[in-house]
């Protein structure tokens, strides 16, 4: 057995965020590889009509945990759901449940976040920033707790161009933020957010670089480290290849690339695409969750988990590779068939969007509305068209991020964690 999955053996493990993409893959990933571990709790909220019970139920039966029923077949005794709201106060979670976590935790991987660009500033502080603190107050009341580790993006720092693994400061304390919140009114609050956010691109990327001020200034004597994964694709290879379950970051513009809808995209074909797989992300975690319980480092350590200074790929080759996999394979029911360009010019682009995008769009709603059915594809246009405009300030420019931390940390790994952790089979 692995050094690192043996060390997860017997402990309890907090997990938040654990519904969502990163969160399910690393729940897998321990129930797998650690089948022997206390017992996973997760901080749910109901949501669609759903319990939480009927949420874990769902993740369990899911085809990503099909290997975790074989190693692991009482997974359901060994994960404990506890209901929680982490926009609320102290997460809305009963004195039983709290007393339960404080006393028994022994690793938490705050992975929970909004991770929506154009989410409130109440809300992206409430979820970002206010339940960071909230919970790191709850570990430093965790006597058993080991290791804290919190979840940010490489994006956090997207207004620097190189960005190595320290924290950098915000131009305005977060708790200065997090205290006018309590008293300005909503309307106020969405007037004063662009100038707050100055040349970040968005609040997600804002608000998570102030998470991580509020992680540096409340970490007393926690062991906590910080994981800043670049944009998070699909399974690489485990529990098995292509695994993803939203239409975040690439995901939703590939799919309207392989239906035919987008056919242009504003992008720079030389920018760097770094995007890393989901699976790859979760196996730093792990081993950063050993690290820092085992080895206890005197400063708290920012890791970077991005691909493009070790294996650069850019959106010229991305798009042409994702092409390629449609006209292989390509999904059912296309409007058109996948054909596409990269344009970096504003003209070209908006010509593209009139012409190939929103005209085609009126021409078969047109055809729609003729043969007395109802007009959809302007609407599912509008929706690309904007996630695209959304996306354009990480598809033009390049970043470059230091991994001296993650690189030291890959050679602290034996032999055996270093082919699961980077190549596992
Ligand atoms: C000669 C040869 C030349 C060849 C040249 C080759 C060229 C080839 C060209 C090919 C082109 C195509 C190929 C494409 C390949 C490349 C693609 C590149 C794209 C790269 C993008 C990179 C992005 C990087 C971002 C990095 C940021 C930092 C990383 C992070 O930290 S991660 C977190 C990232 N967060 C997100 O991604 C969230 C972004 N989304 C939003 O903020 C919002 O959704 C929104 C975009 C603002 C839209 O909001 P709306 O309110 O308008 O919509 P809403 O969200 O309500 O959703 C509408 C409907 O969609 C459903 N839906 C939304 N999200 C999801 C989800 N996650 N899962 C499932 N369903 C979802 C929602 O339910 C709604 O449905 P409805 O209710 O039925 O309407
Ligand atoms: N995906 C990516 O490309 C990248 C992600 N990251 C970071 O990784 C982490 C995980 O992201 P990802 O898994 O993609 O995001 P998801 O949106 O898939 O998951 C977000 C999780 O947070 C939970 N959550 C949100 N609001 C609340 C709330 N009020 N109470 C309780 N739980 C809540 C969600 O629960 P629910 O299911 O109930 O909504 C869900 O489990 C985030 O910190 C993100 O910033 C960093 C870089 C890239």
């Amino acid at each position: 057995m692995s050094m690192i999955a043996a060390f997860y053996g017997g402990k309890s493990i907090l997990i938040t965020g654990a519904t969502g993409f990163l969160g399910k893959v690393l729940m897998e990933k321990l129930f797998r590889t650690s089948p022997d571990l206390k017992v996973i709790y997760i901080l749910v909220r109901p949501k669609a009509g759903q319990t939480l019970q009927q949420r874990v139920f769902q993740i369990l039966n899911s085809k990503l945990f099909e290997k975790v029923k074989e190693v692991c077949p009482n997974v359901h005794e060994k994960i404990r759901a506890i209901y929680a709201d982490l926009s609320q106060n102290d997460f809305a979670i009963s004195k039983e449940d709290m007393q339960e976590l404080l006393s028994c935790t022994n690793i938490i991987f705050h992975c929970a976040a909004t991770v929506r660009f154009d989410d409130t500033l109440r809300h992206a502080v409430q979820l970002n920033v206010t339940a960071t603190r909230q919970l790191l107050l709850m570990a430093s009341q965790m006597p058993k707790l080991e290791a804290f580790i919190h979840i940010s993006t490489a994006y956090s720092n997207c207004n620097l161009k190189h960005i190595d693994e320290v924290i950098y400061p915000c131009p305005v304390e977060p708790k200065k933020i997090i205290d006018s919140l309590e008293w300005l009114d909503d309307a106020i609050i969405e007037e004063i957010a662009p100038k707050l956010i100055r040349d970040w691109p968005n609040i997600y990327t804002y608000t998570k670089a102030l998470g991580e001020m509020v992680v540096q200034q409340e970490s007393r004597n926690l062991n906590i480290a910080i994981i800043r994964p670049s944009i998070v694709g699909a399974t690489w290879q485990e529990p098995f290849p292509g695994w993803v379950d939203n239409i975040n970051g690439p995901n939703g513009l590939i799919i309207a690339a392989g239906k035919g809808f987008l056919r242009a995209l504003k992008a720079t074909p030389k920018a760097v695409a770094d995007l890393i797989p989901v699976d790859t992300v979760v196996n730093l975690m792990l081993a950063v969750g050993w690290y820092t319980a085992v080895h206890r480092p005197k400063s708290m350590l920012v890791y970077h988990c991005t691909s493009g200074n070790l294996n650069p790929c850019n959106w010229h080759k991305m798009g042409v590779q994702v092409l390629a996999t449609f006209e292989k394979i390509p999904l059912e029911r296309a409007f058109r068939r996948p054909y596409a360009n990269f344009t970096s010019n504003n003209f070209t682009s908006q010509y593209w969007n009139a012409v190939s995008h929103r005209a085609p769009a009126i021409i078969y709603d047109c055809y729609l509305r003729l043969t007395g059915r109802k007009p959809r594809m302007t609407k599912v246009m509008n929706q690309i068209l904007r996630t695209a405009s959304m996306l354009e300030y990480f598809i033009n420019r390049s970043w470059e991020w230091s991994t001296y931390n993650t690189e030291m940390l890959m050679s602290e790994l034996s032999p055996e964690d270093q082919r699961v952790s980077i190549a596992p089979t």
